[in-house]
C-alpha cells in the first residue's frame, strides 16, 4: 500500500510544462508534476538532470522560459522570490545558511513572520508565547540542549536542522530541501528522516536526495528526472525496478 493512500489528496503544487533554457540548452524541459498536502516527495536523478533548477524555478530564483508553477491555486510563476516565500514556500539550499554569530534561539526568533530585522526581533518580540514556540521548535529539531549556543559552534548536521527549523518558523507550507542529509552522520540521518516525516504532516515537502536507502526510508513518492525531463514516477520500490531508471541512474 502506498504511504500516501491513507491521506486525502489535496493538490498543493502543480508544475505545468515547465521549461527553462540557458543559451539554448534546456535544463528543464516540459516538466509537469504535482504534489499533495501531507506528501513527502523525493526528486532523484543523475548529475545535471535538472533537480536543483526545478526547485530554483518553484522558489522564484530562476524564471522559467515557459510553463507555470501553481501553488495553492495561485500562479506564482512571475512573483518575486520574496513574494513566493511570503506565499508559504520555503527553500533550503545544500549549504546551511544560518546566522553564525546568533544563538540557536535568536536564529529561530528572527525567522518569525513579520519580523523586519534582527534589532526589532530581539527587542520587541520576546513575549512568553514566542519564547515557548521557539523552545518547542528547538525541541523538534533536536537542538533544545544547545538553544543558547551560537550557531557557529554547531556541527554541520545541527546547522542543517537549524535551517529547517527556521523555515518552519516562517510558517512555510511547502518546504524545498536540497540534500538535507549531506554531510550528516548515520544517527543524524535517522533523526532527520524522523523530522521530515513529522514535518510532512499538514505540509508538503520536496527533497532532492541521492542516497537511495534514505530515499526509501522517507519518500511517499519519488520523481526521477533525466536530462530535464520526467523519466519515472512512483514509490521508491517502483522506480528502483524501472529499467529506464536502472539504465540512466541506479545502474551506475
Ligand atoms: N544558470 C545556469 N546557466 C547555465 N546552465 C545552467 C545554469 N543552471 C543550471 N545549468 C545547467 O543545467 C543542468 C541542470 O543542472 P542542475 O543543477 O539543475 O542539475 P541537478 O540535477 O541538480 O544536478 P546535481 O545532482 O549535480 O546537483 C546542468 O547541465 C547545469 O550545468
Amino acid at each position: 500500500m502506498s504511504l500516501t493512500a491513507s491521506h486525502t489528496s489535496e493538490k498543493v503544487l502543480s508544475v505545468e510544462a515547465l521549461t527553462v533554457s540557458f543559451d539554448g540548452f534546456r535544463a528543464v524541459d516540459s516538466l509537469s508534476l504535482s504534489v499533495d498536502r501531507n506528501e513527502l516527495r523525493v526528486i532523484i536523478g543523475p548529475n545535471g538532470a535538472g533537480k536543483t533548477t526545478l526547485l530554483d524555478m518553484i522558489c522564484g530564483k530562476t524564471k522559467p522560459t515557459s510553463g507555470c508553477v501553481i501553488f495553492n491555486g495561485i500562479d506564482i510563476t512571475r512573483l518575486t522570490e520574496h513574494q513566493i516565500v511570503r506565499s508559504g514556500v520555503g527553500r533550503k539550499f545544500q549549504t546551511p545558511s544560518v546566522y553564525e554569530d546568533l544563538t540557536v534561539f535568536e536564529n529561530l526568533e528572527i525567522s518569525l513572520p513579520r519580523t523586519h530585522g534582527v534589532f526589532q526581533s530581539l527587542t520587541f518580540r520576546r513575549s512568553p508565547e514566542v519564547v515557548d514556540r521557539i523552545h518547542a521548535m528547538a525541541e523538534q529539531i533536536f537542538l533544545i540542549d544547545c538553544i543558547q549556543d551560537r550557531a557557529g559552534q554547531l556541527s554541520h548536521g545541527q546547522k542543517q536542522w537549524l535551517e529547517i527549523g527556521m523555515l518552519l518558523m516562517q510558517e512555510s507550507s511547502l518546504l524545498l530541501l536540497d540534500e538535507p542529509v549531506a554531510g550528516m552522520s548515520p544517527r543524524e540521518r535517522e533523526q532527520t528522516g524522523e523530522l521530515l516525516s513529522r514535518i510532512a504532516v499538514g505540509k508538503s515537502v520536496i527533497v532532492i536526495e541521492h542516497d537511495m536507502d534514505f530515499v526509501r526510508r522517507i519518500a511517499h513518492k519519488v520523481t526521477v528526472l533525466h536530462q530535464g525531463r520526467l523519466l519515472s514516477e512512483g514509490s521508491a520500490d517502483e522506480v528502483k525496478q524501472d529499467p529506464r531508471v536502472i539504465d540512466v541512474y541506479l545502474g551506475h
